[in-house]
């Protein structure tokens, strides 16, 4: 099982993840669209990604809207792959 992340190691990410925010044992992110086929175009983008590392985020769709949080539930906190998965989030929003 991953190791669980520090506060400290927690808030020096963060640094380099735009738009996350820490709440409870999770990172969050809203994203917004032009239209629904982008935002589900983009989750599509995502659910690639996520199987390729094997961890996968818990979020929500509302047309155009994408309700993001991450957390690893096999640990009960945050992980080295919920950073790695948020990284991967964004580098897919700036393409
Ligand atoms: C067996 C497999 O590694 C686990 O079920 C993975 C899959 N994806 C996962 N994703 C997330 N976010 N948390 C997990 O604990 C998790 N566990």
């Amino acid at each position: 099982m991953a190791v669980l992340l520090t506060e400290q190691e927690i808030s020096e990410a963060l640094g380099d993840l735009a738009g996350w925010k820490h709440e409870g044992d999770a990172l969050v992110k809203e994203c917004e669209f032009a239209n629904f086929v982008q935002a589900f175009a983009f989750m599509t983008r995502v659910a690639m990604r996520a199987e390729k590392i094997d961890h996968h985020p818990d979020w929500s769709n509302s047309y155009n809207r994408i309700h993001i949080s991450l957390t690893s539930h096999d640990a009960g906190g945050l992980t080295s792959k919920d950073l790695a998965l948020a990284a991967a989030i964004n580098r897919e929003l700036s393409k």
